[in-house]
């Protein structure tokens, strides 16, 4: 399964000269690099401009759009995050499609990150991810600060999934973290991690880049620059069974000893 990250600068509180970027880049990916899965970054519609949010979030235009990008190239498209408006509330939500354009997946992330006063100005969802099918496995989607919590990842593999996206705006000074947290969700649940995170400035930020393919024995398969680039690899899923064989950590755990 060839996999693409689209590591793009996102324009601050732009959101269709964004819009016009993902669509040349979706095709890049396709056309130049043969990507059947491509991924984005988290609140690439918007970029941070939280403060603008009311006036440029998304309000239901996006999600039919991205539905025929993905139906467009045959691909499956993990739409990254886009900031979105319903009803009073604005969420921060991942959303996926299969080649056919029907949409796999929704998330609304559930752990807004203060630094970057998310949780001023949207509103967390209020359900976990639940893994969906990417063709003849599963995966799901957790976004950016959400890796941090590592429940997340695990009710993810517990519920099937053999490969987990991650969408990010991820600034300096912690790409240390960025790379060890993405490393040790691979390595603790056994799964692929897509981890794609934007470059450039926005408002205060420096976004770092470093995307990654991490495989499920924690080895960086591909990894970004701080410059604009697609990050192409070609996964075989079935790595996963073979790893969760060798050290059967699922069959190993003992959940009534712990405090969830
Ligand atoms: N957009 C985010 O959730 C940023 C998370 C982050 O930078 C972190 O250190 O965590």
């Amino acid at each position: 399964m060839r996999i693409a990250a689209i590591q793009m600068d996102v324009a601050f509180g732009q959101p269709k000269k964004n819009q016009l970027q993902v669509e040349n880049k979706v095709k890049q990916a396709v056309q130049r690099e043969g990507a059947k899965v491509v991924v984005l970054p988290e609140l690439w519609n918007t970029g941070f401009d939280l403060a603008r949010l009311e006036e440029i979030a998304d309000r239901g235009e996006l999600v039919p759009w991205l539905s025929q990008l993905a139906l467009r190239y045959e691909i499956f498209l993990v739409a990254g995050s886009i900031a979105e408006i319903e009803g009073s509330a604005c969420y921060n939500t991942c959303y996926v499609f299969a080649p056919d354009g029907s949409q796999l997946f929704r998330y609304r992330k559930l752990h807004l990150f203060r630094l970057m006063k998310e949780e001023q100005f949207l509103s967390p969802g209020d359900q976990g991810a639940k893994s969906f099918s990417l063709g003849q496995h599963q995966a799901g989607s957790i976004i950016c600060y959400d890796v941090r919590f590592p429940e997340m990842a695990r009710s993810l593999a517990l519920d099937g999934a053999a490969l987990m996206f991650v969408p990010a705006q991820w600034p300096h000074p912690r790409l240390n973290h960025w790379r060890i947290l993405n490393q040790a969700r691979a390595v603790e649940n056994q799964m692929f991690v897509v981890a794609v995170n934007r470059v450039g400035q926005g408002g205060k930020d420096q976004f770092f880049g470093h995307s990654m393919i991490v495989d499920p024995w924690g080895n960086i398969l591909a990894e970004g620059t701080e410059e604009e680039e697609i990050i192409t690899v070609d996964v075989d899923l079935g790595e996963v069974e073979r790893i969760r064989n060798q050290i059967p950590v699922f069959k190993d755990r003992v959940p009534s000893c712990y405090r969830l």
